[in-house]
């Protein structure tokens, strides 16, 4: 199969920017990954961003704060590949996820902002883009999507293990002894410590965990916040940014330290309670909340078995969802599945995503031949 070097791009539920990578895939295999950045949206373009997942139910295409927005967001994506380009000049293809504003799996709606024509149109590139519509629209859940990845890149690390990802929503894949996958959002990840930390101190995260390592949790409001269907039903399963956004009415008359703590209990507890077919042996943590000590020794202390950085073993956890994207992408091309019934819910396994190509002379013969 022919290895294309690509630039993945994710914007995150975090909303705090855009994570790019390269990676040299197939789309089955990864022959190596280069150079990966972040590049952050500035606190008023976060806000706005915010303003829109409140009304996102209602909004139509042509609003006109939508599209400043998406502009805004596409802009910063274009910059991200822009430095990649000065590292590594030649890339065959992005994968461009774009930032999620809504996700409505059982209306089978879900949508990813990011202008996909403008970003071929200024790169001179081919882009995959619109990875979770397809899925959705048979009857999946739209995500986690990463568990392919997972898969290709832990294919040879003993089995069973489970890998989290914390990102705004916290998300894991299983990968059995016999390989089978089962995945699922498992709850908040950080984006309800993020919305409390900024409330409460002005900065975008409770960062290294200070505020929630000097509280308390407070167990009973803990047992309402988990008191929900979400956390019992099977995989697959998956979740909206805001789905539990009323949690922070809940410790509203906590102190930002007592809060803290509970909302950390919750992102951990929400994985504790996480039905698995069979306990993993490691659990290899991934994405920004590896970087906040509370959430991590929580996990630790819940889980009961070895839990480290996906760091650890050689991968950037920070450069994960990226390298996937871009991985995703070919697999887009290749017409291979991004939907499976054990990963998102679809009845059988299918392909996904869209190819967008502006101007782009002359066409590759990988790109409609078949890579
Ligand atoms: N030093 C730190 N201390 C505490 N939290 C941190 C630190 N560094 C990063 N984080 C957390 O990680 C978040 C960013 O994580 P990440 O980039 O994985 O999110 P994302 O791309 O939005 O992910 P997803 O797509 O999975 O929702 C920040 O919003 C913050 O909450
Ligand atoms: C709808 C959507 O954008 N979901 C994201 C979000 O962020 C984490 C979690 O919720 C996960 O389900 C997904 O992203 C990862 C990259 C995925 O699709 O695997």
């Amino acid at each position: 199969m022919t290895m294309l070097t690509v630039i993945g791009l994710m914007s995150g539920t975090s909303l705090d920017g855009v994570d790019a990578a390269v990676i040299r895939t197939d789309g089955e295999r990864t022959e190596t990954c280069g150079p990966s950045l972040s590049l952050p949206y500035e606190p008023h373009l976060r806000s706005r961003m915010r303003d829109l997942l409140d009304r996102s139910a209602s909004l139509t295409q042509d609003d006109p704060e939508l599209i400043s927005v998406e502009q805004l967001i596409t802009f910063r994506h274009i910059e991200a590949v822009q430095q990649l380009r000065l590292i590594i000049p030649d890339i065959d293809l992005i994968g461009f996820h774009g930032q999620t504003i809504l996700h409505m799996p059982d209306c089978h709606r879900t949508w990813q902002i990011g202008d996909a024509v403008r970003m071929s149109r200024e790169t001179g590139l081919p882009v995959v883009h619109d990875f979770r519509s397809a899925d959705v629209a048979a009857g999946g859940e739209g995500a986690p999507l990463v568990p392919w990845y997972h898969a290709a890149i832990l294919g040879k690390a003993p089995k069973p293990l489970a890998v989290l990802n914390i990102g705004g929503v916290a998300n894991m894949t299983f990968i059995g002894a016999d390989h089978t996958i089962c995945a699922c959002d498992t709850g908040p990840g950080n984006a309800l410590l993020d919305d409390w930390a900024f409330r409460h101190t002005g900065r975008a995260c409770d960062f290294d965990g200070q505020l929630a390592r000097a509280g308390k949790v407070n167990h009973t409001l803990l047992e309402q916040m988990l008191d929900n269907p979400y956390f019992s039903r099977p995989a697959p399963k998956s979740l909206d940014r805001q789905t539990f956004i009323s949690a922070l009415d809940i410790i509203a008359d906590c102190t930002p330290e007592d809060g803290a703590a509970t909302l950390a209990a919750f992102t951990v507890e929400a994985v504790r309670r996480t039905p698995l077919p069979a306990k993993p042996a490691i659990w290899y943590i991934c994405g920004g909340g590896r970087h906040n000590p509370s959430l991590m020794n929580g996990l630790r202390h819940a889980l009961e078995v070895p839990v480290e950085s996906i760091d650890s073993i050689g991968w950037d956890g920070d450069a994960l969802e990226a390298q996937c994207f871009g991985f995703l992408a070919v697999r887009v091309l290749r017409k291979l599945p991004l939907s499976a019934p054990m990963i998102t819910g679809t009845p059988d396994m299918r392909s996904g995503g869209r190819l967008t190509c502006i101007g782009l002379s002359p066409i590759p013969e990988w790109l409609f031949g078949g890579v």
